[in-house]
């Protein structure tokens, strides 16, 4: 097809390789155009009437073996043929199921016949007046009243010759049956040994009981309760997508088009059926998910069973549909791999839930810091534990537990495996908790210098590897954080600069060194977890939450944009979340449960693991860390409390004097000339400042500019050198 060359179509529509739709109208000598070609000699060309070609005559594309060799084989034996285990788990579960069958109606088994015998009388009862009824042909009776009604004399007599003829057929083989019957028990009764007398007689009496059971009291019982799920077909899948109040799927299926093609078969896929296929042009799975209610409605299945999601690796419009035979939230979850046995390595994946399908999904715990964010009473506090719980399984791990919920959900990890554990929000906690954190911060330093230091070929990536973790001398053990109500220390309302600065700082630099950094909240905004906290996470656990922005502030900007919505939860999803892994793609996760009394079973086992190795410390051995608070005390963050924003220029003798009363312990007696002295390894210049002194008397003194400090801050935080 040639269109005139108008420069801007053709731009436009060059890469256009579709092969044109009229091309059964096309010039039949078109040739091929090498558009690359044709664009150079157009732009040579001071031809204005020159002619391009937009849509190639023949279809382009790969060829049959590019095709094949990109294409996905599907495997020649089942996955139950190909792995020992799930062929052992299939034959256990059978011979479970089996076994269980047998046990359970062997053992009800007398039970059953006694009813059967006590109904036998009313089964004759119903066996005679069934025969009787069959005989008199009873079930023409509505049709020769009608007929009567009708007075229609006509049919009358034929209905009636008709039941005269069955009548006498039916006397005559009840007569026959009865004359066999009899003459067959009495020949039991005289011929046949005693064990078949007893035999015929227990087989007639317990049909004869069988026959009396009331339809709505059955005599043998369900022995397991099976999950009633309808199969899923195609059918109900585009009567769904339907219903969905999509245009163009509307469109299409108004038009007698599905709307929807299906580009695998369905499928059982795990305790539940996966559709998929392409949604049409333009409908992104996005729009979908953001209708999961009615497509559940549609489905007619219950919300927790409806799980739609996109294709990583495929276009925005190819659906996977997975619609579980149980609400997930529901069903029986599969025994957490580590709850009773098992040690954890914490550089390699461990399983911590189940997806939907009731597939294990892993984390690896190391080289990260993540948020937890929910609102409350959804299992963000389990989840935390569970994620403690992991940590505590490596015996190198040295665990910091801060509850400041303080109902003692984290007691279990803290009191047996901590190294540093308190519960609670009082100022004690508080205080116990800022040395913990500054600690940490003087470890941090420590660890980036000790990282530095290392010879290439045993530190490649200027990270600590499990190997370095082992080798004690070197202190590179991974140390992992966790704070339940993490917003406590952030909100607080003199020390909330200091725990941001520290934690932003870990969680930037934390990872890299082995420390691990988890916070939970209930309240995930600004303020509760600061943006640099939240923005540089690169683990995100996401409960239900209520809107766009707590959902975006846990799994991180645009994720609601981008179909990742922990707003669709519901609220009997306790622990269902979403996932965001380093670099992966968000998952919706099951968390594995674990209450207080596992937890605590599984902490003992940590614990013993630890005294085994002599790796017991801290707060678990009741030790006390030392109160020494001048040997972790931060100059920078002290004199970014006591100098406020609003004023740009201070003199140093009353930053000494501020600093003196902030915390007498460590700056009593201190003057300007120490001011100057401490803040000059950190490149902050003194330098004449007018001012007025206590008299009114206007005059320039020693001091310090307030952006030099905050600049000395955020070096300091953004730049491992600063350490
Ligand atoms: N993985 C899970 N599976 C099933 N139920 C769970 C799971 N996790 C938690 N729950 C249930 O949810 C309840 C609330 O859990 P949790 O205390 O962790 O919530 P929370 O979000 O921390 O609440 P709060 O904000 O009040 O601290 C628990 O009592 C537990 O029964």
């Amino acid at each position: 097809m040639k269109h005139e060359d108008d420069e801007k179509t053709s731009d436009l529509r060059e890469p256009n390789t579709r092969p044109s739709r009229n091309s059964a109208t096309a010039e039949p000598d078109a040739e091929i155009v090498d558009l690359g070609a044709a664009r150079d000699a157009r732009a040579h060309s001071a031809d204005p009437d020159a002619v391009t070609l937009v849509d190639g005559p023949t279809p382009a594309g790969p060829g049959l073996l590019t095709r094949l060799a990109g294409a996905k084989r599907r495997a020649v034996l089942p996955s139950w043929l190909r792995s020992r285990q799930e062929l052992t788990t299939a034959v256990k579960w059978m011979a479970g199921h089996y076994g269980h069958l047998t046990a359970y109606h062997g053992i009800r088994s007398p039970l059953y016949a006694a009813r059967l015998v006590l109904q036998a009388p009313r089964g004759t009862a119903r066996f005679l007046g069934g025969t009787m009824r069959w005989v008199a042909d009873r079930e023409g009776e509505p049709v020769r009243l009608a007929a009567v009604r009708r007075e229609d004399a006509a049919d009358y007599l034929k209905l009636s010759r008709q039941r005269d003829g069955r009548v006498r057929l039916r006397t005559l083989t009840a007569v026959l049956a009865t004359l066999v019957g009899t003459s067959t028990a009495l020949a039991l009764y005289v011929l046949a040994p005693g064990w078949l007398q007893s035999v015929s007689v227990g087989a007639l009496v317990l049909a004869l009981g069988w026959n009396g059971t009331p339809a709505d009291s059955p005599v043998i019982t369900r022995a397991v309760e099976t999950s009633k799920a309808p199969k899923l077909t195609s059918d109900i899948v585009l009567r769904a997508l339907g219903a969905l109040g999509i245009p163009a799927i509307n469109q299409a299926q108004s038009k007698g088009r599905d709307g929807f093609s299906f580009t695998a078969p369905i499928t059982r896929d795990g305790p539940g059926w996966r559709a998929e296929g392409d949604l049409p042009y333009g409908v992104t799975v996005t729009d979908v998910i953001d209708r999961r209610e009615k497509l559940a409605s549609g489905l007619r299945r219950p919300l927790g069973c409806v799980w739609p999601e996109a294709v990583p690796d495929e276009h925005t419009g190819r659906l996977v549909l997975w619609v579980g035979d149980q609400d997930m939230s529901k069903a029986t979850k599969p025994k957490w791999p580590l709850l009773s046995s098992g040690s954890v390595d914490l550089f390699k994946p461990v399983p911590f839930g189940t997806d939907p399908r009731g597939r294990w999904v892993d984390v690896t715990l190391m080289y990260i810091a993540g948020i937890i964010g929910a609102i409350p009473r959804m299992g963000k506090t389990f989840l935390l534990r569970l994620l403690l719980l992991i940590a505590a399984l490596d015996p190198r791990a040295e665990l910091h537990t801060y509850d400041m919920k303080g109902t003692g959900d984290l007691d279990p990890v803290g009191d047996r495996v901590s190294h540093r554990h308190a519960a609670g929000d009082d100022d004690e906690v508080i205080e116990y908790a800022l040395r913990g954190f500054r600690a940490l911060r003087e470890e941090l330093r420590r660890r980036t210098k000790v990282i530095r230091s290392l010879p290439r070929d045993l530190c490649p990536e200027s990270k600590v590897t499990s190997a370095l973790a082992d080798k004690k001398d070197l202190r590179l053990h991974p140390i992992v954080i966790g704070v339940d109500e993490c917003q406590v220390l952030f909100e607080h309302p003199t020390h909330s600069a200091e725990f941001e600065e520290i934690c932003t700082d870990l969680v930037k630099r934390g990872p890299a060194t082995g420390i691990v950094l988890l916070l939970a909240t209930q309240r995930p905004d600004a303020k509760a977890l600061p943006t640099g906290i939240s923005a540089n996470a690169s683990a995100r656990w996401c409960l239900k939450v209520m809107g766009q922005v707590e959902n975006d502030m846990v799994l991180g900007t645009s994720s609601y944009k981008r179909g990742v919505r922990a707003t669709m939860f519901s609220w009997a999803d306790k622990g269902v979340h979403y996932f965001v892994g380093e670099g992966a793609d968000a998952r919706i996760v099951g968390a594995a449960y674990v209450d207080s009394v596992g937890a605590d079973a599984i902490a003992v086992r940590a614990r013993q693991a630890r005294q085994k190795l002599g790796l017991l410390s801290g707060h678990a051995l009741g030790e006390e860390p030392e109160q020494n608070t001048t040997a972790s005390y931060d100059l920078l963050a002290d004199i970014a409390l006591v100098v406020p924003e609003s004023e740009e220029r201070v003199w140093n003798e009353r930053i000494a004097a501020r600093l003196a009363d902030l915390r007498p312990d460590v700056y009593a007696g201190w003057a300007g000339e120490n001011v100057t002295t401490a803040l000059k390894p950190f490149g902050i210049r003194t330098r004449g400042v007018a001012g007025t002194s206590d008299e009114g008397a206007r005059t320039t003194r020693r001091g310090i500019v307030r952006a030099d400090l905050t600049a000395a801050i955020a070096e300091r935080s953004g730049s491992p050198k600063a350490a």
